[in-house]
């Protein structure tokens, strides 16, 4: 068992997170090419098409936030699996509309399924990893929704040959598939043993923690893991409630609130959803057309997938969160500056400048595949997940995943109107906020590299308790902080 039970028990998991990304199969579906939706759906104006494509993101906010109650009241496990099967209901209904209204009713539910799921997911992934290679496994996330939507993007590209309504209802309904896996899947997954401890079902959680990082050498590892676990929440048990205003109660505990929230509102203002819904418009801008779009756009998710996997496999646990978010930000920062530039002087649908286009493409390939995702697009999931205490971490997790999709819908719904009226202009809006980001992380984040969930009392200035500091000191484990000891 060890460490490649953990690893696929993480994977698995972020079957949730695939889905995300091939939520955005809605992109396609809407596009010109499905002709047999345009005319069953009776050639819909740009408000439908809005309220079809927007609808979701709402029902995400509200899936994010209703899964902060069931992930503490149900646990991490069973919420996955209750999103699973929502989302087999959201995509049935899709597949199966017969009018906008049945359409719109699918996305808003299939968007509470995916809300609930990207913000659970990376928190069971935190839960399930040992504090050296959280990183990893709740990075993979990130990995599973590159993926996604990468798929999503070659479905899209195949079902647009298929003739009749199954054009459009076969790519709505495929999500189905990977849905049913993870609901059926889940069942032979462990429960989060910090969810049990804090359950009260000790022995349980030992045998998970001793099969999740059990091997025949780290006997004595385990036994400490497990005993500042059961420290830990027994101690929040014992002198703190779980009230929902918990989250702003202390100076410390609004600090890990407003990083939490402030690395979702970050990520999403690095302009990254500008690229993920809008990428093909930002290719014609610079004058390509037909299927050279779609095969950029193939290309860019592939190596953002690549990307992300080189960079929370090797890099994220060894130098911490914090360095990749401030050089991402300024890598993306000077990305997006360099393609204002080349828009302004070279773009244009009609430009037949190869040298720009070439460039064009590069740099936004550049600020995702590179920049995006070896930054914020990772980093985000893990930190969000592993900041807050036991006692209100899956409320914390949610307030920051509604942040996320919050500013979402508000950068997708001013995106379009913004590339419209001002062009190249725009981009220079996401330098700046870019450049904020680097110093917001830089001066407000504090780095989590490394530590234990339990240890992040510490981190972000809260007391921690003397059993487990004796602990760590006795064992020489981990950096001890004298001064905040109760
Ligand atoms: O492309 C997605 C984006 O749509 C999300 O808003 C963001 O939170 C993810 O990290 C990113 O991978």
């Amino acid at each position: 068992m060890g460490l490649f039970y953990n690893f696929s028990v993480a994977l698995f998991s972020a079957l949730g997170s695939f889905l995300f990304g091939d939520s955005g199969i809605i992109g396609s579906v809407v596009s010109q090419q499905f002709n047999h939706f345009q005319s069953y759906f009776g050639f819909p104006g740009p408000n439908i098409v809005g309220a079809i494509v927007s609808t979701f993101a709402g029902g995400c906010f509200f899936g994010a936030a209703a899964a902060g109650w069931l992930a503490s009241h149900i646990g991490r496990k069973r919420t996955i699996q209750l999103g699973a099967l929502v989302a087999m209901l959201g995509c049935a209904l899709q597949a199966g509309a017969r009018n906008v209204s049945y359409l719109i009713v699918g996305r808003l539910i299939a968007g509470w399924a995916i809300g609930c799921l990207s913000m659970v997911v990376p928190l069971y992934q935190s839960e399930i990893s040992p504090p050296h290679m959280r990183g990893f496994l709740t990075g993979l996330t990130q990995f599973m929704i590159s993926i996604g939507f990468l798929v999503a993007n070659w479905i899209g590209y195949g079902a647009q040959f298929i003739q009749g309504q199954a054009q459009w209802r076969v790519p709505l309904g495929v999500q189905i598939v990977p849905a049913l896996m993870l609901f059926l899947g889940m069942f032979v997954l462990p429960f989060s043993p910090r969810w049990l401890v804090d359950q009260g079902r000790i022995d349980e959680a030992r045998v998970v923690v001793q099969r999740l990082h059990g091997n025949n050498t780290n006997k004595e590892f385990i036994e400490l893991e497990f005993a500042e676990m059961l420290e830990q929440i027994r101690y929040e048990k014992e002198n703190y409630s779980t009230r929902f205003s918990d989250l702003w109660s202390t100076p410390p505990m609004l600090r890990r609130t407003l990083t939490g929230m402030g690395i979702q509102i970050c990520t999403q203002f690095t302009g990254i959803n500008v690229s993920s819904y809008f990428q093909p418009t930002l290719y014609a801008a610079l004058g390509l057309s037909g299927h050279k779009i779609l095969m950029i756009t193939g290309i860019n998710g592939a190596l953002g997938a690549i990307t992300t996997i080189i960079f929370i496999f090797f890099f994220l646990d060894r130098i911490g969160r914090k360095p990749p978010l401030v050089v991402g930000a300024v890598g993306m920062a000077v990305s997006l500056a360099v393609e204002a530039a080349i828009n302004a002087k070279w773009g244009g649908v009609d430009s037949h400048n190869t040298a720009a286009q070439t460039a064009g493409v590069a740099f936004i390939i550049i600020f995702s595949a590179l920049f995006f995702s070896t930054s914020f697009g990772p980093v985000s999931w893990v930190y969000q997940s592993e900041i807050f205490p036991m006692r209100i971490r899956a409320q914390g997790t949610a307030v920051c995943t509604c942040a996320n999709w919050a500013c979402n819908v508000l950068i997708s719904q001013v995106a379009p109107i913004g590339m419209a009226r001002i062009s190249w202009r725009f981009y220079i809006l996401f330098v700046l906020t870019n450049l904020v980001n680097a110093l917001v992380v830089l001066f407000f984040f504090p780095e989590t590299k490394g530590k234990s969930l339990e240890e992040m009392d510490a981190v972000f200035g809260d007391q921690i308790i003397p059993h487990a500091l004796e602990t760590k000191k006795t064992h020489n484990i981990g950096e001890v902080d004298e001064k905040s000891e109760v």
